[in-house]
């Protein structure tokens, strides 16, 4: 099995699991120099990971990787990630997003035997999609560089698939988090901030609109639904999302709930504060998954709830800090 982006947060989960069903894992970098998997905390996947070298800028790379790895499933996670990200350098975003996926499906398509390959697509897809909440036939109309980069990717899975009648898959996910997940993205944000305040080492947490929705669920589900789609017997697009819509402001709440601190302090000032400067545009149609066929085609769900998910984060980051949970959580 191939995975691109093996270091990044889905990665590591996607590898761990296939390792566990007794799969043999390979995974791209950008470069195999140092020590990739531990520098990116995976120290336990060294030595179990075949590692080589694939930059998604430069398709001959990913073509060398992929006729190294003759893999049975291709899972094509490697990408840009951040969002805001996507409008300082849309060059940067559309080449490494909608090239690279068309460098893997291209190069996949030309091996004897042609692999499985499953593509994420994201959320950002939809955009205005007029509708909320959004499944596979949905609208997609993407409102930032990056969705529209998405959009080329998912579109590249279906066009390629009703062409030359290839298992080629595109999931379709939601926000996915976890204890891996960087800390410039909300949730490891605020789960980082809140255990600071809880271990006494901040006063304060800086965010943007509280009011923005989104549909979180834990990184290993949505591995789970992707293992899943590609092993399934036809071959399909699937939205991979809880179904439930929940604000930042919620999210804020069950981890200060999680960490065992109040929201407000001793004086009855609220410890979080908004700043313009991560405030983005109101989404008119929030970013909330309808999984129905996940569900009924794949006997796929989410294992993990939000509760949980969100004080997974706080207790690793109030570990990370050597601070301990509370009793409760
Ligand atoms: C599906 C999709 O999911 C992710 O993209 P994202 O939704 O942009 O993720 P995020 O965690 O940066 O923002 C979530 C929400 O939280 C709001 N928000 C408020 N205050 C802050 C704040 O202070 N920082 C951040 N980052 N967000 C904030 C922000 O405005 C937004 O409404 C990526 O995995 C992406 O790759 C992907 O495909």
């Amino acid at each position: 099995m191939l995975i691109t982006g093996v270091t990044g947060q889905d990665g590591g989960y996607l590898a761990e699991r296939l390792l566990a069903d007794g799969d043999e894992v390979v995974g791209t970098v950008r470069a195999t120099g140092g020590e990739p998997l531990a520098a990116a905390g995976l120290p336990q996947l060294q030595g179990r990971v075949t590692l080589l070298a694939a930059d998604l800028r430069d398709p001959a790379s990913v073509k060398t990787a992929v006729e190294m790895a003759e893999p049975d499933e291709i899972y094509h996670l490697a990408a840009p990630t951040f969002v805001p990200d996507s409008w300082d350098d849309p060059t940067e975003v559309v080449t490494a997003v909608a090239g690279g996926t068309a460098a893997v499906l291209a190069a996949a398509g030309r091996l004897a035997r042609a692999p499985r390959v499953l593509v994420a697509a994201s959320s950002e897809v939809f955009g205005d999609a007029g509708v909320s909440p959004q499944s596979e036939s949905s609208p997609m109309r993407p409102r930032s560089p990056y969705g529209v980069a998405k959009l080329a990717a998912h579109g590249l899975v279906g066009a390629l698939r009703a062409r030359h009648d290839r298992f080629l898959v595109s999931a379709i996910t939601f926000n996915h988090e976890s204890p891996r997940r960087p800390v410039r993205f909300l949730p490891r944000k605020v789960s980082a901030g809140v255990a600071a305040i809880a271990a006494g080492r901040a006063e304060t947490l800086t965010l943007g609109d509280l009011s923005a929705v989104r549909d979180w669920s834990h990184a290993r589900d949505i591995v789970d639904g992707m293992v899943r789609a590609l092993r399934h017997d036809r071959p399909d697009d699937y939205v991979l999302a809880s179904g439930t819509g929940r604000t930042v402001g919620d999210l804020v709440d069950a981890a200060f709930a999680a960490a065992g601190v109040t929201r407000q302090d001793e004086q009855g000032a609220d410890r979080v504060q908004v700043d313009p400067r991560f405030v983005r545009p109101p989404e008119r149609w929030p970013p909330v998954g309808d999984p129905s066929k996940a569900r009924e085609t794949l006997a796929w769900r989410p294992e993990t709830t939000f509760e949980e998910l969100v004080g997974e984060m706080v207790v690793a980051d109030l570990a990370r800090l050597g601070a301990n949970a509370p009793r409760s959580s």
